[in-house]
């Protein structure tokens, strides 16, 4: 059976009103919580403490997207405040598979993000150590980017090759997902959608986020994978 889930970008959202803004995507899969340290990305937002109360608040699961260097030190503190799902870098990372099995073992997904320009061909080994993989469809930073259609053939390689290992790996594209951009990134085999101005900008998210999925489910060609 096909399925296609969207995650909404909080990173969109009323920072100051945060928790009502939780609640108005509840007809998402997960809440997109992106984390960055003027570091690894030329932006600041928000940290362990503020990811914890989210959790604590938010009925959605939520999938952690690590935007940060020294990610090997910092990630599996993501972990253990109880995301569901822990994205990193592989940018930013000495030892991804090494911390990839952490992240498992201490109860979350592990997902391994690449930028637009990083090719996914050196990864394509360590996709069973994983539980997604995330390819970014922007410069990641910023919400509001246009969608980068140079990576469409990295979508399709690796949705070739996560079929290849007959593993239930989700294949997330994140950045300028609109209603538009999400007919091409489904027809080239991404499963899981992160909107944040697509959903957000308008003036019902929840609405938003059933139009984003139907139409990435009824993509012709869109993957037919099962996720969890
Ligand atoms: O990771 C991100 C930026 O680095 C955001 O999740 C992403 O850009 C979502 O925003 P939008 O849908 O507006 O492009």
């Amino acid at each position: 059976m096909r399925s296609c889930r969207i995650h909404p970008s909080i990173l969109s959202a009323d920072f100051a009103n945060l928790e009502a803004e939780l609640h108005r995507i509840a007809t998402a899969d997960a809440v997109h919580v992106d984390v960055m340290d003027n570091h690894f990305v030329p932006n600041l937002t928000l940290g362990l403490p503020v990811v914890r109360r989210i959790g604590e608040v938010s009925p959605l699961p939520l999938d952690v997207h690590l935007m940060i260097s020294e990610v090997d030190r910092w990630a599996p503190g993501y972990a253990d405040a109880g995301a569901s799902s822990v994205t990193f870098h592989a940018e930013a990372s000495a030892a991804p598979v090494k911390l990839a099995r952490e992240l498992r073992a201490r109860g979350s997904k592990a997902s391994l993000a690449l930028r637009p320009a990083t090719p996914v061909e050196p990864y394509l080994d360590m996709l069973p150590e994983l539980d997604m993989l995330l390819l970014m469809t922007v410069e990641p930073g910023f919400g509001g980017q246009a969608f980068l259609d140079l990576v469409l053939p990295k979508i399709r390689r690796a949705r070739a090759a996560i079929e290849g290992t007959g593993l239930p790996i989700a294949l997330q594209v994140d950045g300028g997902i609109t209603r538009d951009t999400i007919l091409r990134a489904a027809e080239a085999g991404a499963d899981v959608f992160v909107a944040g101005s697509s959903v957000y900008g308008t003036g019902d998210p929840a609405a938003a986020v059933e139009t984003l999925r139907n139409v990435a489910q009824a993509t012709p060609g869109a993957t037919e994978h099962v996720v969890e």
